[in-house]
């Protein structure tokens, strides 16, 4: 029984290989329904993290518990309750998307009907076509439906979307949608930071073994990461920026000055006035250069 209620709860796991420190003592809580995503740049641990709390990695240290378990003393009862769309797939066999649904779907205690997965990742006019035949963004549908057939409590999304065309990228997000309104939480790892802000409740930045980060995409990183940004030509070809929490007041200033100085329309060139992206946040929190 899942007596905590929560879909995750980790408490300081730490992961090393060889005398490298991948994990440094993390926590993570994911509740029922809830969709968190896991940001990082490359090799930060994100698959380390999800395969272990898959039951497929030995955490070095700490506490992993996933729907109420201990992912490594798992029994097939509680493989059944979640769900996997791995980096990548290995080979499916000569099989078609329907029957690959079926076959999988009848090792679950309660599936989805195989028609019912093709229609919800878009596959229902590939569905006799054989699964090496899609193409990649078909291929990766294909590994989404298998990892939805069994109606997972808790489903484990890395890097989904990876050569998804902007549309099938859409139809994907609406899909999750309809999965988390079913009750179905998600830990989602993407490199697409438009992804984690469209989907996610809330995300974390993984980054030198630990979360140095973690909010609902829209606080991100805190107030000051969201001071809005004006930027404007001077009358001198000089492009110039200002943070400020009053753009608007700055943005009437600089008006005043160029109507004054005679300028077209009354205002500077090239006036603008926006607010960080979840992109320009997160690279800052990462301490990337942007
Ligand atoms: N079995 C292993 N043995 C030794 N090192 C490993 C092993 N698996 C992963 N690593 C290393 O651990 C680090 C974390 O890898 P991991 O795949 O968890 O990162 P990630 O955040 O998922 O990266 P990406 O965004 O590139 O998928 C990387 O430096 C990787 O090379």
């Amino acid at each position: 029984m899942n007596h905590s209620g929560a879909a995750v709860r980790v408490r300081g796991l730490g992961k090393r290989y060889g005398d490298r420190t991948i994990l440094d003592g993390i926590d993570l809580d994911i509740a029922p329904g809830e969709t968190y995503a896991l940001l990082g740049p490359n090799g930060a641990g994100k698959s380390t993290t999800i395969e272990i709390l898959e039951g497929l990695r030995r955490p070095g240290s700490g506490e992993v518990r996933v729907l109420g378990e201990d992912p490594l003393d798992a029994r097939r009862a509680w493989r059944a309750r979640i769900g996997i769309v791995a980096q990548s797939t290995g080979d499916l066999g000569p099989y078609t998307a329907r029957e690959l649904l079926a076959h999988f779907g009848s090792l679950y205690p309660n599936p989805r009907a195989a028609d019912e997965v093709l229609e919800l990742v878009g596959l229902t006019e590939h569905a006799g076509k054989r699964a090496t035949k899609l193409s990649g963004g078909q291929q990766r549908r294909l590994d989404v439906a298998l990892g939805i057939v069994g109606r997972p409590e808790l489903l484990f999304l890395d890097e989904p979307t990876t050569g998804f065309d902007p549309e099938a990228r859409r139809q994907f997000w609406g899909m999750l949608e309809g999965l988390t309104g079913e009750g179905t939480a998600i830990l989602l790892t993407t490199h697409y930071l438009d992804e984690a802000a469209h989907l996610a409740d809330r995300v974390g930045v993984l980054s030198g073994g630990s979360i140095t980060a973690e909010a609902p995409p829209e606080e991100l990183g805190g107030a000051d990461a969201r001071v809005p940004l004006v930027r404007w030509r001077d009358p001198h070809g000089g492009l110039r920026e200002e943070r400020t929490a009053t753009p608007g007041l700055l943005v009437e200033q600089l008006c005043a000055h160029a109507a004054a100085a005679g300028a077209p329309g009354g205002e500077p060139a090239e006036l603008e006035v926006r607010r960080p992206s979840l992109e320009e946040i997160y690279l800052e929190l990462i301490g990337a250069d942007s």
